[in-house]
């Protein structure tokens, strides 16, 4: 028998997610070597934006206000590393927590990483056509 799981109900969650989630990225050798090889990101600075931005998507809360896409333009991601992403994504939801919001942060994680994926390839050579 499976222990149940909660719902992502509260910030204690929120923080428990993503922090679960940037440690396993920082594991996993081919985003590690976008995040902490290519960018270089500083954790104590990108995890604090993260609880803010899945707050709001997922308790309705308002503290984040930044643009998440420009970020991205410059890193060397393709499908291969949005696949990873996502599939990371979702499996820590999915050992942590379950229920609706845990779907929904499933939905939303998926969705966001199709739109930046579809964007991010109108910098291939075919862009300037
Ligand atoms: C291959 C997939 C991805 C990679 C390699 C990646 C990498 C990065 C990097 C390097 C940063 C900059 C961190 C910093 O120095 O501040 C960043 C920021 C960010 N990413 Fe991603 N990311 C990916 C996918 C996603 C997805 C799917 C989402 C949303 C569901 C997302 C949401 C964000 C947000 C909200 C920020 C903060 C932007 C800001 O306000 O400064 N990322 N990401």
């Amino acid at each position: 028998m499976t222990t149940p799981r909660p719902d992502i109900t509260t910030e204690a969650d929120v923080r428990l997610l993503v922090d679960t989630f940037y440690a396993r990225v920082n594991e996993d050798a081919l985003l590690d070597s976008i995040f902490n090889g290519f960018a270089q990101v500083d954790w104590a600075h990108h995890l604090p934006n993260m609880y803010d931005f899945w707050s709001g998507l997922l308790l309705g809360t308002s503290r984040y206000h930044g643009r998440p896409f420009p970020k991205h333009v410059p890193l060397p991601i393709d499908a291969t590393h949005f696949q990873r992403w996502v599939a990371l994504f979702c499996a820590t939801v999915d050992d942590l927590f379950a229920g609706p919001t845990a779907e929904e942060a499933k939905l939303r994680g998926r969705a966001i990483a199709q739109v930046f994926e579809t964007r991010l390839q109108a910098r291939g050579p075919l862009s300037v056509l």
